[in-house]
């Protein structure tokens, strides 16, 4: 015992604990960066990208780490290039972990549902931007347990250097030891300095594990978090009052009436407060007025494999018009929205949104896809609504809303938050900006997807089946925010089986069945008059289960 005390106060352990941390520290961030790149490559469409890094993954993963640390200090410079043992272990290390981050990266990326990067998409979001800002934020929940199990293997891997004569921890213990033959004090006190060691890689993943987790406390901040909940509710109210003042701000017409209230429920007036503004901004007042036709779908045709899904669809929608497509499941009315901003390439045909084709320009004649597919989705600004809200996950409420406007279009922080809050506001959700969609009901979840549409300031809004994963009690709450941005003059392309709401709202009502457009009129026309055989069968068939 006196012994293993002398060998775990002295200080050789420690100062070789000193040289593993370091190797092992900066091993890991380099392979964590190689990682990273690898992970990516291996996610590649193009085969050729993903190759290399399938061949790097393989051959590191599959050779023994003592062998490679051997090659890079050995066989290197044979070649000219000569390491230290200190670089030689830090190459090496970080050579090898690589392979094993980066794999468990891209499980982490592959976990985040591909609705989140779908979502990233129709706000004009870049790919970088995405796997920054929402893809590697919620990977990282998967990601945090296992990169610090490697983390801790590799700080205990480091013993291996002693082949390149690394003078850490364990080469240092045993060298002491074959000269005392005290192998079992010196060899304990070796262990436990690598237990303190891992023992605060541990405290860290802790930390990284709560920073990340969803059921995290976004509504305080740190001191909170340590001073507990009589801090927290004060700032909360704190919060409350200044989203309320804010908001109240936000929503007073020109002559200072207040148009807004602060209650829960989303406002059923005409055209007031933040989305009214918006519409306004947004929209272009002219064209609404001229009638004139805003977006253009000619002779669309989309196959997935050899599967027809759209055939021959034409389809106008003027300025400021509210147009609903109705039909059974798998008509195509989803991908006719998801090819409009395209968020899909489309086989045929070509669609125009205000006198432009998203991410396509003309080449001697021909349709050809743009490079910059973000930039051309970003500057045609339209906002889509999802069946499922697509939220981001991890980012609070407000921060979903305003994730765009100040990160694609590099708005001013505090207006956008300004606008943000009266958005809010209107939908009726200002007491939630602090909390994670999850803690929201599914109703409250489609006002903050459309709150976060409408603040990229969109000149047409397309929902896809807005109300059909809600339960009926929250569908009105929706349907009324919709219904307001109809007042306001929005331009809309809306899919949803709600026939009420389409014969109050729409002023065109276009019925798809089969990929192909079956009729098309005013709702008078295609509601209480449908000429279609197949248009009859299915109003009948969504009434009997409204009637059920
Ligand atoms: N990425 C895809 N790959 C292969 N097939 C797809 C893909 N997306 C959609 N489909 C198929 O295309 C058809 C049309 O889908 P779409 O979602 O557009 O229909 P929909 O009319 O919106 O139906 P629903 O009302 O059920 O959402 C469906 O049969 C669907 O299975």
């Amino acid at each position: 015992m006196t012994l293993f005390w002398h060998y775990l106060t002295s200080s050789f352990l420690w100062e070789g604990l000193l040289s593993a941390v370091q190797v092992a520290a900066i091993a890991m961030v380099l392979a964590l960066v190689l990682g990273l790149i690898l992970a990516t490559m291996r996610e590649s469409k193009h085969w050729w990208i993903r190759l290399p890094a399938t061949i790097y993954v393989w051959i590191m993963r599959g050779t023994p780490l003592l062998l490679q640390l051997i090659y890079i200090y050995n066989v290197l410079p044979e070649f000219g290039i000569t390491l230290n043992t200190f670089q030689a272990a830090v190459i090496g290390f970080a050579l090898n972990e690589a392979a094993f981050s980066g794999e468990i990266i891209r499980g982490g990326i592959r976990s985040v549902a591909r609705t989140q990067i779908v979502a990233a998409q129709s706000l004009g979001m870049s790919s970088s931007l995405t796997l920054v800002r929402v893809v590697l934020p919620q990977a990282l929940r998967a990601i945090v347990p296992a990169l610090s199990n490697n983390a801790i293997s590799l700080l205990k891997s480091t013993s291996l250097a002693y082949v390149i004569a690394l003078s850490e921890v364990m080469s240092r213990a045993v060298s002491v030891a074959s000269q005392n033959f005290e192998y079992i004090p010196v060899l304990s006190a070796a262990g436990v300095v690598y237990l303190a060691a891992t023992t605060i890689l541990t405290g860290g993943q802790m930390l990284l594990e709560r920073k990340f987790s969803l059921d995290r406390d976004t509504t305080s901040g740190p001191m909170q978090r340590m001073f507990g909940s009589g801090i927290r509710q004060i700032r909360s109210k704190m919060r409350t009052e200044r989203a309320e003042d804010m908001a109240t701000h936000e929503v007073k017409n020109d002559a200072g009436e207040v148009l807004s209230s602060n209650s829960e429920v989303p406002l059923t007036k005409p055209a007031t407060g933040g989305v009214a503004e918006m519409v306004k901004t947004s929209s272009k007042p002219e064209q609404k007025t001229s009638g004139e036709v805003f977006v253009t779908c000619r002779n669309i045709s989309k196959s997935y494999g050899p599967r027809p899904i759209l055939r021959s669809v034409d389809l106008d929608v003027k300025a400021g018009e509210v147009v609903v497509i109705m039909g059974p499941s798998g008509s195509g009315k989803s991908t006719l929205l998801r090819l409009i901003n395209h968020l899909e390439p489309m086989d045929g045909g070509e669609i125009l949104v205000d006198g432009k084709h998203v991410g396509y320009r003309r080449v001697k004649g021909e349709l050809k896809p743009v490079g910059n597919l973000a930039k051309a989705r970003a500057d045609a600004r339209i906002g889509m609504v999802f069946q499922h809200f697509n939220l981001f996950d991890h980012l609070p409420v407000i921060d979903n809303v305003t994730i765009a406007p100040t990160r694609v279009y590099k708005e001013n922080p505090a207006d956008v938050k300004r606008r943000a809050i009266g958005l809010l506001t209107d939908v009726g959700l200002h007491r939630h900006i602090d909390h994670l969609p999850h803690r929201l009901s599914g109703g409250q979840q489609q006002r903050v997807a459309i709150a976060r549409a409408l603040a990229i300031t969109p000149n047409l809004m397309l929902f896809d089946e807005p109300t059909s994963a809600l339960d009926p009690e929250l569908v009105g709450e929706v349907l009324s925010v919709i219904r307001k941005l109809a007042d306001a003059g929005m331009t809309m392309i809306i899919v949803t089986h709600e026939v009420r709401f389409a014969r109050d709202v729409a002023d065109k009502v276009v019925f798809m069945d089969e990929g192909v457009v079956v009729e098309q009129g005013t709702p008078q026309e295609v509601l209480e008059n449908p000429q279609n055989p197949r248009t009859r069968q299915f109003l009948n068939m969504v009434a009997r289960e409204e009637a059920v």
